[in-house]
This record gives structure tokens, C-alpha cells and sequence, in this order.
């Protein structure tokens, strides 16, 4: 019997908090991060087909054609395939669509939530299973933000991504999300970070997380907006709609405003998206830990 079609959504992922401590022998950055997930995100679609088909639909799906063979999502399916046939399950052909509805290279971790997402959307069509350390191996392979997309659930992020503790008090969030529309390279802004040893996290048992949040830090922002001085002034925009805690996610150049309810979120990501329509904005609540 063919393999029943499977969708798996690719939540967008949002660092509340991102404070940078250190850095391994191999470049790499260690990381204190809060790190929570939207209910919005690109969409992955798993279907039988008589050979492996890859394709793309979506506002953002312009800038990922001309790669496509080396997307996330094929680097996911082969790495998966070649681990559970080595454990002897079936992987049969399968046809992907990867609705594109995040910006690319953009802090929210669009490619490694389709990473993730397609691990978990296969491990379903294929009705297979992998011991969980060897599903987090494949998966930092991949990319650093990969196993906190696969845990999709409000969580503390130390190490270079892969040391994850999860925050089930952590609150759903009204947030709006705004991005300028220029591509931020990771790599670059961390290279420009002007120090790379700064304070850890403090301890955030029982975290009233209205009166924490606002305490910490994105160590990234300052080297992203020297790279793109819209960051500064999508801030001012999100700050202006009344925004609780404005600040950007990841490397950028996406930044969210915290806003005290959904319906004042939506409004403000309406009246920005009007004010600046070739930017992205887009009003969400994220994910409960509980
Ligand atoms: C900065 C963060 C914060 O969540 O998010 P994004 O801005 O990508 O969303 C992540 O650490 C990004 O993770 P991810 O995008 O998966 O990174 P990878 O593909 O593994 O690495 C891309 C490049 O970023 C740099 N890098 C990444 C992670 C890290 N902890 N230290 C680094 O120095 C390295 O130069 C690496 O070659
Ligand atoms: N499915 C994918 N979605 C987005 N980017 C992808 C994907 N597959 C590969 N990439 C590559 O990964 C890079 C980082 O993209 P992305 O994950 O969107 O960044 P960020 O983590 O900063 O949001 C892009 O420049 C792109 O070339």
C-alpha cells in the first residue's frame, strides 16, 4: 500500500533573548538563548510518488529555485533515508512541496524549521522511528537551530543550539514580527560581534517573564544593524505601534513586538505593513510550553 500524503507545518522561530558567551576551537559561537515558536511558518507537503520530486510555491520561494537541489529539506531526506535504511525500514520515493511563506536568511530560522519540519513530516510517511540521540545528531548535522525546531516548544538554548532545556512556564506571546526584506548573513554579523564573551543568562526559575525580558539582550543586533540600518529604524516603527519590548530575533534582521494582546498586534502589523508595503509583517501568538 502507497504511504498516506502527510503536511507538517515549519513554525517560525523566535529568540526572545540571545546573549553570546563564548566561542569553540571551531569557530563556532556559544549561546544563551530564550527561544520560543510562532504558530505561523512555511508548510511542508509529503506525498507517494514514482521517483523524488522537490518543489517550491510561496512568496518566498523565488530565492530558494535556483538551489534547490542543496535545500535543508533534501539535505533532511537524505540524511534521514541513509539512517533508516541502515536500521532497515523502508524509504520509499517521495514527492515534497515546501510552501515558502517565511523570509529567507532572516533570524526565524525559516531553513532550519523546514529541516525539522521534514524530519518529523518523514519519520510519519515512512511510519519509521530512530533512537531520539541519533534523531538529534542528524539533526545538529544539519544546522545549529535544527534541534530546537525539532522540539518546536518554548525552551532555553545553550551550547551552540543542541544543549536544550525547556520553559513550560514561559507565556503565549502577541507578537508582531517585521522585516525589512534584506537578507542578513549569519556568519557576517557574528563575525562582527565586538565582544564575544558577555554575562550569561541569569538563573529564570518561576520567571515573571514580563519584568525579565525586557532585562536581557540580542548580542547580534548591534553588528546586524551595522549591516542594515532599516533594523534601527523597523525598531522606531514596532516601538511607535506601542510595542511592551521591541527586539530582534536571531542574526536578524527580523525583529517582533510584544504587544499586550493578539488584537493589538494584528492591528499594529496591519498599520506597519500599510505604511511599509515591500516590507514583511506579520501578527502571531506563540507557542504555550505547558
Ligand atoms: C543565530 C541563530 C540563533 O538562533 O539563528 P538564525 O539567525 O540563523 O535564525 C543560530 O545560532 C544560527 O543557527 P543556524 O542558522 O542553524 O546556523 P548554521 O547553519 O549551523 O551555521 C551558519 C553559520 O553561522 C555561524 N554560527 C552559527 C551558530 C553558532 N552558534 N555560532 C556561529 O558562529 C557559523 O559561521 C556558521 O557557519
Ligand atoms: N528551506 C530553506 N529555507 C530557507 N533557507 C534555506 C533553505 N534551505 C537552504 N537554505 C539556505 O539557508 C540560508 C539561511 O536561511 P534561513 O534558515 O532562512 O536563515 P535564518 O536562520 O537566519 O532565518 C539561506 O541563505 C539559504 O541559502
Amino acid at each position: 500500500m502507497l504511504p498516506s500524503p502527510v503536511t507538517e507545518l515549519a513554525p517560525a522561530k523566535i529568540n526572545l533573548a540571545l546573549h553570546v558567551t563564548g566561542q569553540r576551537a571551531d569557530g563556532y559561537h556559544l549561546l544563551d538563548s530564550i527561544v520560543t515558536f510562532a504558530d505561523i511558518g512555511d508548510r511542508l507537503h509529503f506525498s507517494a510518488s514514482g521517483e523524488d520530486v522537490f518543489s517550491l510555491s510561496g512568496r518566498f520561494s523565488e530565492t530558494l529555485a535556483t538551489e534547490a537541489g542543496s535545500n535543508l529539506v533534501i539535505r533532511a531526506r537524505d540524511g534521514l533515508r541513509s539512517l533508516l535504511a541502515a536500521a532497515g525500514f523502508e524509504t520509499p520515493p517521495v514527492a515534497i512541496h515546501l510552501e515558502k511563506n517565511l523570509p529567507v536568511a532572516s533570524g526565524i530560522g525559516g531553513g532550519s524549521a523546514d529541516a525539522a519540519a521534514a524530519l518529523r513530516g518523514l519519520l510519519r510517511f515512512w511510519q519509521a522511528e530512530l533512537p531520539p540521540a541519533d534523531l538529534a545528531r542528524l539533526a545538529l548535522s544539519l544546522g545549529a537551530d535544527v534541534p530546537m525546531c525539532l522540539q518546536g516548544t518554548p525552551l532555553i538554548a545553550r551550547g551552540i543550539g543542541e544543549d536544550l532545556t525547556p520553559l513550560p512556564d514561559l507565556p503565549r506571546l502577541a507578537l508582531a514580527l517585521g522585516n525589512p526584506l534584506c537578507s542578513v548573513s549569519t556568519p557576517q554579523v557574528f563575525a562582527r560581534l565586538a565582544s564575544k564573551q558577555n554575562m550569561p543568562l541569569p538563573p529564570l526559575e518561576n520567571g515573571d517573564w514580563i519584568r525579565i525580558l525586557p532585562t536581557l539582550r540580542n548580542d547580534l543586533e548591534a553588528p546586524a544593524r551595522e549591516l542594515a540600518p532599516q533594523i534601527g529604524e523597523l525598531s522606531v516603527l514596532l516601538d511607535g505601534e506601542g510595542s511592551l519590548l521591541t527586539r530582534m530575533s536571531g542574526s536578524g534582521a527580523t525583529c517582533f513586538g510584544v504587544f499586550a494582546s493578539r488584537a493589538e498586534a494584528d492591528r499594529a502589523a496591519a498599520r506597519l505593513q500599510a505604511l511599509k508595503p515591500a516590507w514583511y509583517f506579520q501578527a502571531t501568538t506563540t507557542v504555550s510550553g505547558a
